[in-house]
């Protein structure tokens, strides 16, 4: 049988000497959308930045596609978008110049694509406004015009209706789930419940002792 594409193996994680989980597992395979749900402080964030490598786990391990993380972190950009809790965008650049160096991370996009991206989003007008000036909600769909350019098949998500309007919620959600469609694969947190959910839809609970996924 071929490995999941993500795959958490007893993972724990302690931070200022607190344990947040313990012996957590999970895996994920193309067209899974993995809501992690808990309270504030349960360890949501924290267990996505340990499947992203942006931190090591106490113990356990991540693997990508049969091998753990820390062995192809070369392969990680091609394989994985994080799209972080802050908008994570230049306040001083313009949402084109944002999106531009983001993008350049995993690879380069054009102009054209930039500004498709940008329409997608709402922002058709905005592509050359500096950041700082957008509002809260607009700034957010900046960061998430990433997802209409990377080619990524994970996208691991923190938080991302943070600001949205309605239109917006809606118009994430079906994406997402388009994405899924399609093969790609999900893994979010947010509080907001999903009105969309792809057949490969699970939820995976914090704060209830150790961890694992229904
Ligand atoms: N940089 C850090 N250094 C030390 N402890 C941290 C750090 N970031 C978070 N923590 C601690 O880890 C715990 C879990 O935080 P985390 O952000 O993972 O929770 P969360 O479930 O995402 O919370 P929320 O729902 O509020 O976003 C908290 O007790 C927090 O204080």
């Amino acid at each position: 049988m071929s490995s999941p594409f993500l795959e958490a193996v007893a993972l724990s994680c302690e931070r200022d000497w607190r344990l947040l989980f313990e012996g957590l597992e999970l895996n994920l395979s193309p067209g899974d959308m993995l809501q992690i749900a808990g309270p504030n402080g349960s360890g949501k964030t924290s267990l996505l930045r340990l499947l992203c490598g942006l931190m090591p786990p106490t113990s356990g391990e991540v693997r990508l596609k049969g091998r753990t993380l820390h062995s192809q972190r070369g392969d990680l950009a091609r394989n994985l978008l994080w799209i972080g809790h802050a908008a994570g965008i230049k306040g001083l650049l313009s949402p084109e110049e944002n999106l531009a160096w983001l993008a350049a991370l995993h690879q380069a996009a054009s102009r054209e694509a930039i500004w498709s991206a940008l329409a997608a989003v709402g922002l058709r007008g905005f592509e050359d406004v500096p950041c700082h000036t957008l509002s809260a909600g607009q700034q957010r769909r900046v960061a998430l015009a990433r997802l209409y350019l990377n080619p990524a098949p994970l996208w691991v998500l923190d938080e991302p209706f943070t600001a949205l309007d309605r239109q917006g919620v809606a118009q994430l959600e079906a994406h997402l789930a388009d994405h899924c469609h399609a093969g790609g694969m999900v893994v979010l947190t947010t509080h907001h419940s999903l009105g969309l959910r792809p057949e490969g839809y699970r939820v995976l609970e914090l704060g209830c002792g150790r961890g694992g996924q229904g």
